[in-house]
């Protein structure tokens, strides 16, 4: 059963499974939203007990696992005129410096750090990274996949850790790593 007390989410918060994306996801009964990752004031150490046993008993195998070598990370991205592609969703032309960039990204930091906001809520309306639609949620990937500072900084986090700011050829990134 999903009673919150197991699963370590706030009331009326139950686990589901995406079956198009054969993922879990987060459903709210009492305003039918969802989501891709918890909700903020879930408990996320009974969370992550009640999803390994929710991943055995779906016979699933997250894909992040040291064999597959792959692992699961949400980022909030602010471009700047130098960035690789200094466009997006938000903007059309980006014209801000990487000061200015690094200044917008230290108070996403700061905000997220506070507990105030979640970095996938943040990412949502933040993020200069088409993922944002997905509250910065990229999905599964291993080494080889992204940009070298990225897959580095990612890889060097344990689960629901929040990296330092991240420089790469895209912008400056936060990244979270979800599993
Ligand atoms: C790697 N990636 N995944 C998505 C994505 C994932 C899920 C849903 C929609 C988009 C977008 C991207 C991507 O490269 N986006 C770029 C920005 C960017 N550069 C990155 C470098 C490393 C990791 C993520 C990054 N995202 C863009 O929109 O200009």
């Amino acid at each position: 059963m999903n009673g919150s007390r197991e699963t370590g989410l706030p009331p009326h918060w139950e686990v589901r499974h995406s079956n198009s994306k054969n993922l879990p996801y987060y459903f709210n009964s009492q305003d039918r939203t969802s989501r891709w990752e918890p909700p903020s004031g879930t408990d996320t150490e009974k969370l992550k007990i009640y999803m390994a046993t929710y991943h055995s008993a779906k016979g699933l195998v997250p894909a992040s696992d040291p064999q597959s070598g792959t692992i699961r990370a949400a980022h909030l991205l602010v471009k700047h005129r130098d960035s690789r592609r200094a466009s997006s969703w938000r903007e059309a032309e980006i014209t801000r410096s990487k000061e200015e960039a690094m200044e917008i990204i230290k108070s996403h930091q700061q905000k997220i750090k506070s507990g105030e906001i979640t970095l996938g809520e943040l990412a949502l309306t933040e993020s200069d990274c088409s993922s944002a639609r997905k509250s910065g949620d990229l999905g599964y990937f291993g080494r080889g996949d992204m940009q070298k500072e990225f897959e580095d900084a990612a890889f060097a986090l344990r689960p629901g850790e929040i990296s330092d700011v991240v420089d790469t050829a895209s912008g400056l990134h936060l990244i979270e790593r979800l599993e």
